[in-house]
């Protein structure tokens, strides 16, 4: 069974840093005030319909009821009259004054912790280990955080609400209990059964909360498709269909929310009736056990105020039912147990100086469609200062190598040495400090051509940009755009061609003048002429930085020193590249 509270609470704390935590006994302070506030204007009718009506003894009452019949009992009965009444407005507006105060509290927490909700979610998208994101929905993440993060938000504004509520609902009660137990035991026995039948209707939130939460993720999904496939779907025709799918998500979503709206509707006129129920039953039973009319009057009025503060409490946990989903989807986000852990270490690493050597490393895609071993105990060398091609047929691993090099994931068997150190004890940030990658699959920012060049690299200057983008033969295409450094290069890059998008990447790979280069078919949509000049730059770098080059043409590993050439995930051979450079690639990826 899954309770709306405890995800509520959890939240609730991690959004409430210590600050904003040590706001919370003010709210419930200004609650409590201005319930007292309330009680006290409205016990003050005893004693101005005592003066009014003329029975202005306290005879016939007990405790507070006595008390206050007893104000202003010095004074003339003109006199009484309006200190009474000046007492009684005076309370309203302190009261409002204070409920007023404890809105603009509520907003700040609020929007504090939905901000902190926001944050937290975003720390934990960035913290994760990248094979989460392999693994997961992107319509379930996106959907997470751009929808489900603001209901969570919502139900901590339900939480304040009812501590606010609370705060009242305690209050008049025990200004009721003041004036009459008897009838206050009556009417908190009703306010019970009420609360039961109340609970009973709320439970049946949950199920459809949870059903709006997972359609939500279906269309989100869907939107995310549309914006991708914009192409795909326009070339095979498929407008129609993907129309009716959009369709069909969004009017799951349509539905499932009616479904809820239409349970959390019912919930607020039966709580009326029984409400209204209540307080013609408390009016009968005073009028059957013959207590006095200001005592009565005094009592429906505070009950009268007493029961939007209950109706309002009610509503905040059938309101915390109805986002019972969303705040499981965001306590699920947030939750570190099951997720896959960032890479760990803490070794400094230097520098390269001799080779990043694979021994018997094996690796396998973690889901449950696909179980079969990517590499298996592949073992080869790096060697540092020196170019290495890592060629294979498509789907032979070499991506998954790069994966690895990078930690984006771990082996599942052998090492990967860096000079005879393992890498997983490396600190991943010091080990990635000294690695660029330039890969098809590293989309470019939103932003311009110099903020895609220097991303990841805030010191390099406008000239660094232009001599990275010199030697990623990007310079001449970019200055010939109207401009210049400055073309927004747009989302994904939509604004350039395939092939300057990859210069584009390859300059920023090159702007940090890595120790260790990885190009992973970095270079595959360039012309030829500029392949070739790239080359020759990569080249003429030979011996003083590690190259690691995946490619599927013999031109761009031509000036490579060895050759790594796997087959189904196994090393097949490795070699100085002089010795197979007269062989084709298909004869390379012939097997043995
Ligand atoms: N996220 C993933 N989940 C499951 N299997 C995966 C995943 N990524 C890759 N694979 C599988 O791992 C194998 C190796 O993929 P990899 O991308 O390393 O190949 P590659 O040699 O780089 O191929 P290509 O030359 O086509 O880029 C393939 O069989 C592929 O289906």
């Amino acid at each position: 069974m899954i309770r709306p509270l405890p995800p509520a609470l959890s939240i609730l704390r991690r959004a409430l840093g210590g600050g904003l935590r040590r706001l919370l006994p003010i709210v419930v302070l200004l609650g409590l005030a201005g319930a007292a506030l309330e009680g006290l204007g409205i016990g003050l009718i005893i004693p101005l319909l005592g003066v009014i009506m003329g029975h202005g003894d306290a005879s016939g009452m007990g405790g507070l009821s006595a008390l206050l019949q007893k104000v202003g009992a010095g004074l003339g009965e003109r006199e009484r009259l309006i200190a009474i009444s000046a007492a009684i407005l005076g309370s309203i507006l302190l009261k409002n004054l204070l409920g007023f105060a404890n809105t603009v509290l509520t907003a700040h927490i609020y929007g504090k912790a939905s901000f902190s909700i926001r944050s937290a979610l975003s720390e934990q998208l960035l913290r994760v280990g990248y094979p989460f994101f392999l693994r997961e929905s992107p319509g379930r993440l996106l959907n997470i955080i751009s929808n489900e993060s603001w209901r969570a938000s919502d139900a901590i504004q339900a939480l304040l609400g009812s501590i606010v509520s609370a705060s009242a609902a305690i209050i008049l009660l025990a200004f009721l209990l003041l004036l009459s137990w008897k009838m206050t035991l009556l009417v908190t026995l009703g306010l019970a059964l009420v609360q039961v039948a109340h609970a009973m209707l709320s439970a049946q939130l949950k199920a459809p909360s949870r059903s709006v939460a997972s359609r939500n993720s279906a269309l989100a999904s869907q939107m995310l498709h549309l914006v991708h496939a914009g192409r795909l779907i326009r070339i095979f025709g498929q407008e129609a269909r993907e129309k009716a799918a959009f369709d069909r998500a969004s009017d799951g979503v349509r539905h499932a929310a009616f479904v809820l709206s239409t349970r959390q509707g019912a919930l607020p006129p039966l709580t009326e009736v029984l409400h209204a129920m209540l307080f013609l039953a408390t009016v009968i039973g005073a009028w059957l056990a013959d207590v006095s009319f200001p005592l009565t009057a005094a009592f429906l009025i505070l009950l009268y105020r007493l029961q939007p503060h209950m109706r309002a409490l009610q509503m905040s946990w059938s309101q915390l039912q109805g986002l019972s989903g969303s705040l499981e989807e965001v306590t699920w986000l947030l939750d570190p147990t099951g997720k896959p852990a960032p890479p760990q270490g803490s070794l400094p690493f230097p520098g390269l100086k001799e080779r990043i050597a694979f021994e018997g490393v094996s690796f396998t895609y973690a889901s449950e469609e696909q179980r079969a071993a990517v590499l298996h105990a592949a073992t080869f060398d790096i060697r540092a200062g020196r170019s290495t091609a890592l060629i294979g047929r498509s789907g032979a691993g070499k991506t998954t190598i790069v994966n690895l090099l990078c930690r984006f994931v771990e082996p599942d068997g052998g090492e990967i040495l860096i000079d005879g150190t393992p890498l997983g004890g490396i600190d991943p940030s010091g080990w990635r400090r000294h690695i660029a990658l330039a890969s098809q699959e590293l989309e470019l920012v939103d932003g311009t051509i110099l903020d895609n060049i220097t991303y990841g690299h805030d010191t390099a200057s406008v000239e660094d940009a232009e001599r990275a983008a010199r030697l990623a033969e990007a310079h001449e295409f970019i200055e010939r755009l109207p401009q210049g450094y400055a073309t927004v290069a747009g989302y994904r890059g939509v604004n350039l061609s395939a092939g300057q998008r990859q210069r584009i990447a390859l300059a920023r790979a090159l702007v940090r003048d890595p120790d260790i280069l990885i190009l992973d078919e970095a270079t595959n949509a360039v012309d030829g002429l500029s392949e070739a000049a790239i080359v020759e730059t990569l080249k003429s770098r030979a011996g003083r930085r590690t190259t690691l080059v995946i490619s599927h043409h013999h031109s761009t590993i031509s000036f490579c020193d060895d050759v790594v050439i796997l087959d189904h995930g196994r090393v097949k051979k490795q070699a100085p590249f002089a010795t197979l450079a007269a062989l084709s690639m298909d004869e390379l990826y012939q097997p043995e």
